[in-house]
């Protein structure tokens, strides 16, 4: 029985990862409800076979009493913003002055709700919101609910990862309409339900909210070797991670320029929301270089879209 839940685990897991992150449905949803029915009774009949990162954690357990709270290791930062092309060469001419010739990841910024993601050994652990920065909120329970949120990493490795989660804007609307018909309260913005739904004691109301998440950060990079931001993106892909298809690394500023333009137009066409354009120096040297400030690194700059 045990290497038949094993079996099943898998088969869930990789149609999961079919499904959510690669977008690309590998079995219908009858047949996948199927097999998680069948590995929920096998689990319930037999609980000495669950493990930390079974499928089943997805529907979510027991509400909790209260959030813990965590302090991040590394303070969650923020990033320092730039509103028009004046404050763009500004912050390339300051990065040049520091680091000479340099290379910048483009990535488009997501408008959710920074997560900090540890991982033990290759398993999902503890997930934590930004909070100040410093000490945030222990929403391990939810964070579980999001598919495409992996419960164990294709390698056993122990990492902390930043990302965003955010609610797709399909989501949004379908929640919104379910609200309206129940004259409950609407959500705002898409934004406002993510941080709505993740701050929800009971993981059940987190796992009907059709979240989702992107990751963006690979905090102990360095430690693993990892020499780029855009290494890191490419790592946390091999990892079993979503990360956003849209990054592009630029060589001269004015590359970020004309990606910030093409996403600019294209803002509608995307699924979820965006307010912005995050700009990275690429090279961890460099960033170094540049440090951070109490706030923010001084090697990234968000461009924030016109309201
Ligand atoms: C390295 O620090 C950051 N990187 C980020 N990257 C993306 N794509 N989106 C963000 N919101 C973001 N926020 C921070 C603080």
């Amino acid at each position: 029985v045990e290497k038949q839940i094993a079996e099943l685990r898998g088969q869930i897991e990789k149609h999961n990862y079919a499904y959510y992150v690669l977008d690309q449905p590998s079995i219908s949803d009858a047949e996948y409800d199927e097999l998680m029915r069948k590995l929920m009774e096998l689990e319930e009949q037999y609980p000495q076979y669950k493990t930390p990162d079974s499928p089943s954690q997805r529907v979510g357990g027991a509400p909790l009493e209260a959030f813990q709270k965590v302090t991040h290791r590394v303070p969650m930062l923020s990033l320092s913003n730039a509103f028009n092309e004046g404050d763009l060469r500004d912050f390339d001419r300051r990065v040049r002055q520091e680091v000479g010739d340099v290379r910048y990841v483009c990535e488009l910024k997501i408008d959710g709700l920074a997560v900090s993601l540890r991982y033990e050994d290759g398993y999902f652990v503890q997930g934590a919101t930004r909070g100040d920065g410093t000490t945030g909120e222990d929403i391990t329970e939810n964070l579980k609910t999001i598919r495409s949120l992996p419960l164990r990493l294709r390698k056993q490795v122990t990492i902390e990862v930043r990302g965003e989660a955010y609610m797709p804007r399909k989501s949004f609307e379908k929640l919104n309409e379910k609200r309206k018909m129940n004259g409950e309260e609407l959500f705002a913005n898409p934004r406002n339900a993510a941080a709505g739904s993740l701050r929800q004691l009971d993981p059940k109301v987190a796992a009907s909210r059709q979240l989702d998440i992107f990751a963006y950060h690979v905090v102990n990079a360095e430690e693993l070797g990892i020499l780029s931001h855009s290494a890191a993106l490419n790592y946390l892909d091999e990892l079993g991670f979503k990360t956003n298809p849209a990054r592009q690394v630029c060589e001269t500023i004015d590359d970020v320029l004309s990606y910030i333009e093409q996403w600019h137009e294209r803002r509608a066409s995307l699924p979820y929301d965006i307010d912005g354009i995050v700009i990275k120096v690429d090279a961890f040297a460099q960033q170094k270089q540049l440090g951070a400030t109490a706030k923010s690194p001084r090697w990234a700059i968000a461009y924030k879209f016109p309201a």
